[in-house]
Parts: C-alpha cells; structure tokens; sequence
C-alpha cells in the first residue's frame, strides 16, 4: 500500500508544516488511522529522543522557516547546506509516530525538484541516511550535507 502511494503524485503545496503532514497522509493514508497527524507520545531512536509533544507544533514551525532560504539558495551546494539544516530540524522533531524516514525523503525530492533539482534515488544507501541523520542530531551536518549534495543533480 505505502508502495503504491509512493509511485502516485505527491500532493502540492508550498513545502511548509502543513504540506509535510499531508505528505506524510498520503503516503500512509492505507496503513495507519493516524497518518498526516502528530503524535502525542514521546519516541526516541538509539537513545535519542525525539522532541517532545508538547514542543512538536513550535518546534516544526521553527524548522520550516528555513524553506524559504532553502528555496532561495544560489548554488547546489547552497542548497544542500540550508537543506540539510531543514531536514535536521524535521528529524530532530520527529512529527509522526511512524514513516518519518520515508517523508523526509520524499519531501527532500520535492524540495530539490521545486528548485529545478533532480534526485538521484540510486545514491539513496539507507545506511548512509541513518548515519547522517544521526549525525546531524548531535549537529554534525556534514554528512548530511555531502549526502544531499550527491542526491541532488542538476537536469540534462
Ligand atoms: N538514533 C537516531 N537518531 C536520530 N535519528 C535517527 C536515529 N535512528 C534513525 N533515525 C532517523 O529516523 C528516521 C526514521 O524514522 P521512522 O522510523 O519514523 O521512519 P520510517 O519511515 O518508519 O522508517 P525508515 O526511514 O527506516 O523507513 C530516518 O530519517 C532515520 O535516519
């Protein structure tokens, strides 16, 4: 079901908070009750815990004013660096009980695509991602900026 939901069209939207949940809604509408809605448990992953639900709301909104500037960015590199901040702050916050990994990336592929980006799905190692993800919760971005860096590509 989420694989077939992942091969439609994404909905369209500005890239903000609201438009993330009803990315994450689409892609899960089949699988969970919950889908495009943020939880209200507290979860952590490898002994990091995610932001709490009572910051979730102000947390996400912090961590989408940086679509602008990310959208905004004059160089690839530019982008990856300010996207791989955004992301940060979206792993960092952890919106829904499940399927974050998965929206992040589609919604870093509609990110890229939005600014003329490709998005180069082979470059997609899952071990790379968690690292970098890991990484960047401690705030070492780097990894996750090179990794953004080699999804990204420019057409033709
Ligand atoms: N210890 C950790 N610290 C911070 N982030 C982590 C950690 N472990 C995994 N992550 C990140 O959490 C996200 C996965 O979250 P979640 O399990 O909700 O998503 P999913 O889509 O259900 O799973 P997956 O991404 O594995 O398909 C990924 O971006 C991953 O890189």
């Amino acid at each position: 079901m989420y694989l077939s939901r992942a091969e439609e069209p994404l909905p369209t939207g500005d890239l903000g908070y609201e438009h993330y949940r009803r990315i994450h809604h689409h892609l899960f509408q089949d699988v969970y009750d919950w889908a495009g809605q943020r939880r209200s448990v507290r979860i952590g992953k490898g002994g990091n815990w995610f932001c709490y639900p009572e910051h979730l709301s102000r947390e996400m909104h912090r961590a989408f004013s940086l679509v602008d500037p990310v959208l905004t960015s004059a160089t690839a590199q530019n982008f990856a660096e300010r996207a791989a901040i955004l992301l940060a702050g979206i792993n960092a916050g952890h919106p829904f009980r499940e399927g974050n990994g998965r929206t992040q990336l589609a919604y870093l592929a509609l990110l890229a695509a939005t600014i003329g980006y490709g998005f180069n799905q082979d470059m997609l190692d899952p071990d790379r991602v968690i690292s970098a993800m890991i990484a960047s919760f401690s705030g070492e971005l780097l990894p996750l900026t090179q990794l953004i860096s080699d999804l990204i590509r420019n057409p033709g």
